[in-house]
């Protein structure tokens, strides 16, 4: 398949051009089904690293609660025909406000792992953001998607050369934008992951840019090859960077020339001051509720945060985007884009590529009818107009 022609404006995701499953015997439409399927699939241990969340999984669940307290109201007769859903986003345009969240590990759920993913959100003209902790290297990943859109996100490692790399390395492989996730600079108290004595990194999996990259491997008194497992204790014991402080942002512009997003963003005054300190976007987001228990929702803070910003730089969000209803929520509080974890997660333990293709398509083509049939012609015009708070 050419996948240079097969994104951009030439997608098909609208219902009426591709219906969604072909074979309904074969794979799900729902995502609680697809869930359900992946349970099936995969043991306990990297199951419940997928599915868990922090501590009691309050927020995990108030991820998916607050969806439901907004409730969308239908206009009538406004000329839906032909809708667009395309967004820009410094100065690139995409088929859809929807990404495929970075998630690390990938080759616990499948063995085609990010491959597999990168492969089927190239196909779908989704951009792709590429786990500084993937299984594969980033080029590997590059090579797959063509010329299809890819951003990078950066865990900011102990050592300033390796995060130096990193950077270097994503602008050399074609990734146009680096996402710097700043809530995870070590795992949370995760008590599936705990019980089930599960930590998929320890064992060595998601080191895919770190055993490749000359700066980290120049500070191995062995190469990995050699001491598989003293690479692994290394790159533990520098993979999160709690001492980290607003004023290092300016380590990574002096770095790269690509925008800087912040994920991980969830006050409004951590929202003031990326933007005082000149980063180019921010991702709304709790982590999918593996971070803090206790956090707000994402949703609830997307709003607050709005507020703040003011449209002068981009607000992403994820945390919680199932369905197609809830991407228009998101946008209509003035997120410019949703990234899309878990469900991406269990299209890929279900039926690899194929899965991930599935689970986006669906995603698209439900979103493209929730704005029809809410009378909503162009993600531009959404606004807080087209919804309601229930308590
Ligand atoms: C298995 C798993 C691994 C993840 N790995 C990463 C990662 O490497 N980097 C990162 O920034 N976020 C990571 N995340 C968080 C996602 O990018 C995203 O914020 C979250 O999944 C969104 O919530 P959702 O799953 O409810 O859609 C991971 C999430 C999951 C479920
Ligand atoms: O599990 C995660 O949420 C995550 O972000 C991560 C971090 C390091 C390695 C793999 C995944």
């Amino acid at each position: 398949m050419n996948r240079m022609s097969n994104f951009g404006n030439q997608v098909q995701f609208k219902v009426y051009q591709t219906m969604p499953n072909p074979d309904p015997d074969r794979l799900p439409v729902k995502y609680e089904e697809w869930e359900a399927l992946a349970r099936e699939k995969l043991e306990d241990g990297p199951f419940y690293y997928v599915a868990g969340g922090a501590g009691g999984e309050e927020t995990m669940d108030a991820n998916l609660r607050t969806f439901n307290e907004w409730k969308i109201v239908p206009r009538m007769l406004r000329d839906v025909e032909n809708r667009d859903l395309s967004v820009e986003l410094f100065g690139q345009t995409y088929v859809a406000p929807l990404m495929h969240a970075p998630i690390g590990v990938q080759s616990i759920i499948h063995p085609d792992g990010e491959l597999a993913s990168a492969k089927a959100s190239a196909d779908m003209g989704v951009p792709y953001i590429t786990s500084s902790a993937s299984t594969k290297s980033m080029e590997e990943i590059a090579d797959v998607m063509g010329g299809a859109p890819r951003w990078f996100q950066l865990y900011w490692n102990k050592d300033p050369e390796v995060t130096a790399s990193f950077l270097k390395r994503a602008e050399a492989s074609g990734y146009s934008a680096i996402v710097v996730t700043l809530d995870t600079p070590m795992m949370a108290w995760r008590e599936y992951d705990l019980k089930n004595v599960y930590l998929p990194f320890l064992i060595g999996e998601g080191v895919g840019n770190y055993l490749t990259d000359p700066a980290f491997r120049s500070q191995l008194p062995v190469s990995p090859e050699e001491d598989p497992t003293a690479a692994i204790m290394h790159w533990t014991h520098t993979f999160g960077n709690p001492g980290l402080t607003w004023s290092d942002l300016s380590f990574l512009r002096k770095h790269t020339s690509l925008p800087i997003l912040l994920k991980g963003i969830l006050h409004p005054e951590d929202a003031q001051l990326a933007m005082e300190h000149g980063v180019d976007g921010i991702v709304v987001s709790n982590h999918g509720g593996r971070q803090v228990d206790g956090a707000i929702s994402a949703l609830d803070a997307l709003p607050l945060i709005c507020d703040v910003v003011q449209d002068e730089i981009p607000v992403l969000m994820d945390s919680g985007i199932r369905r197609g209803s809830d991407v228009v929520k998101a946008l209509a509080l003035g997120a410019r884009a949703v990234l899309v974890g878990r469900p991406c997660m269990y299209g890929l333990a279900v039926a690899g590529e194929q899965g991930v293709h599935e689970v986006l398509r669906n995603l698209l083509a439900d979103a493209d009818l929730t704005m029809a049939l809410a009378g909503q012609k162009s993600i531009a015009d959404l606004n807080r107009s087209v919804l309601m708070k229930i308590d």
